[in-house]
Order: C-alpha cells, then sequence, then structure tokens
C-alpha cells in the first residue's frame, strides 16, 4: 500500500473472538496516522482505547480489516521488522526478573544489537540519552522492582525511548506521574513528535492536557472511531458526544470539559 502514513488501517473492526461469536468493540475503522504529528486517543472507560492499541500494535488480531505500519501489513513483518518501526508502552505489569534499571532501559536497543544482545558503542549513547529525557539517570543502578510506580513509568518509557523508532505508543502513560511530571512528560512527547518528526500516539483521560497538547485526536465513541484536529472536531460535535451521560459537557468556547450538572 503506498502512503506517507507510518500507520494505517484499512476497514479494521476491533474486538475479541469468542467461541459463542465475535464481540465487536469498535469497526470500519479508516486511520491514516502521519509523521510529526503528537496525537491523543480519549474515550470513556471500557470504549476499547486499550483494544484498539493492541491491535494496531499487532499484539491482538483483528476481528476483520488491516493494519499497516509504514505502508507494510503489520501481519507480514517480523518481530525485529516492527521492533525498528514502533515501541510501545503497555500498563501491563513486568514479569518478575532481577533487572537493574539500565537494563531494562537497555531492552530498547534489541532490534540493534546482534543475535546473543552485545551492546555496542553506538547502543550506549540512545540509552543514556533515553535516561535523561525523563529524568531517571540517577536511578541507573537500581533494580526495577525497587522503584515506585512512577519511576517506573519513566523507565519504561525510556526503554521505548532507547528504541528509536519513527512511531511510539503509550497506553496511559501518565496515570502514576505527579502534575509536574505529566507537564514534563506531555513535553516531552511534544518535542519528539515536533523536534524529532515522530508519530505519537497515546491514550489519556487527562482531557485538558490532551486538549492543549496534541495535534490530532482519535475519539472513540459508539462503536466509532473518529480522527481530526481540534476545529474539526468542534465543529462536526464529536466532542459533544464523547461521553454519553449529562454528567460531562464539551464547552466549545472554552475548549474545555466540564462537569455538566
Ligand atoms: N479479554 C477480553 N475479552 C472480552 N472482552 C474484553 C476483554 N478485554 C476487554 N474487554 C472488553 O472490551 C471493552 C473495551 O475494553 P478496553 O480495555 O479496550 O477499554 P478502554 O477504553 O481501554 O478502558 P479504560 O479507559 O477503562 O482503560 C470493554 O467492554 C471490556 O470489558
Amino acid at each position: 500500500m503506498k502512503t506517507n502514513a507510518i500507520l494505517s488501517a484499512r476497514n479494521l473492526s476491533i474486538g475479541y473472538k469468542k467461541k459463542s461469536g465475535d464481540v465487536v468493540i469498535a469497526q470500519q475503522i479508516n486511520l491514516e496516522l502521519q509523521p510529526g504529528k503528537l496525537i491523543s486517543l480519549l474515550g470513556a472507560n471500557g470504549s476499547g482505547k486499550s483494544t484498539l492499541l493492541r491491535t494496531l500494535t499487532g499484539i491482538q488480531p483483528a476481528i476483520d480489516g488491516s493494519v499497516f505500519l509504514n505502508g507494510a501489513d503489520i501481519a507480514s513483518l517480523s518481530a525485529r521488522q516492527k521492533a525498528t518501526l514502533l515501541s510501545l508502552v503497555l500498563t501491563d505489569d513486568l514479569p518478575p526478573s532481577d533487572l537493574s534499571v539500565f537494563e531494562l532501559v537497555a531492552l530498547g536497543r534489541q532490534p540493534y544489537t546482534n543475535w546473543i544482545g552485545t551492546l555496542s558503542d553506538s547502543d550506549t549513547s540512545p540509552i543514556e540519552s533515553a535516561m535523561e529525557s525523563v529524568g531517571i539517570s540517577y536511578l541507573a543502578n537500581r533494580k526495577y522492582y525497587e522503584l515506585s510506580s512512577g519511576q517506573l513509568q519513566k523507565v519504561l518509557i525510556a526503554r521505548a525511548l532507547a528504541q528509536d523508532t519513527p512511531l511510539l505508543i503509550l497506553d496511559e502513560p501518565s496515570t502514576h506521574l505527579d502534575f509536574l511530571h505529566r507537564a514534563e512528560l506531555y513535553r516531552l512527547l511534544k518535542k519528539l513528535a515536533h523536534d524529532y518528526h515522530k508519530c505519537i500516539l497515546f491514550s489519556t483521560h487527562e482531557l485538558d492536557m490532551a486538549l492543549q497538547l496534541s495535534d490530532e485526536f482519535l475519539l472513540l465513541t459508539d462503536r466509532k472511531l473518529v480522527h481530526g484536529g481540534i476545529d474539526q472536531l468542534i465543529e462536526n460535535g464529536s466532542f459533544d458526544t464523547l461521553f454519553p451521560s449529562g454528567s460531562v459537557r464539551f464547552d466549545r468556547e472554552n475548549r474545555r470539559f466540564y462537569f455538566g450538572w
């Protein structure tokens, strides 16, 4: 498929295959995400954000349709090819291990190392600069199981940065971070998108932060995915229907969500 998009989807249906029949969470998803954009994925609890991110990254099979990474069908790419294009930060717990923070971040270099995973000099610099970008250099020698949730979240983000891919996908990356560190994380993501021309897609429940910062939005509601910039989505009323109940309302003039009561 010829396109400049780093990530695209054609007639994608996402959901779960069950013996009793497919459970479709959203369908008819057609999407093209370009480099240089910070894109937030918004939707109510249970709307399917994690399901969508898992399907777009090939972790979970689609019910129907296809996903393309840099123009190639994701199903045709090897794990190593995928790892040079896409890095991923999920919220799942890590399996138990004895790794230090440096070693965990160094795993991000795996697609570039030889078959026994030996790091070369050219790997050390991206690892160190990834740790510096998220402010965790001082934790380099600590075991990862000694970290607080917020510190661990930053380590996982550093691992993804060390992977140095054109596409970075993060599922609720700021959940465990305080207000200051959230602001710093989002500033970093914006810088990576704009200065380093990466495509960054992240899901979040932080509406104000997302509305202030993002270049584009993916809105999951009513089994549909809507994609656009803020002006377009305000104009077509997509923000007004993001939350089904009357408890939340979108103020078009101030471009903010408010409690509706
Ligand atoms: N393994 C599974 N099998 C069947 N249904 C599932 C499975 N995992 C999740 N679901 C359902 O899929 C729907 C979407 O879940 P998902 O976790 O993708 O939503 P989300 O938007 O990420 O939610 P949240 O904001 O609460 O994290 C929910 O109704 C959920 O119950």
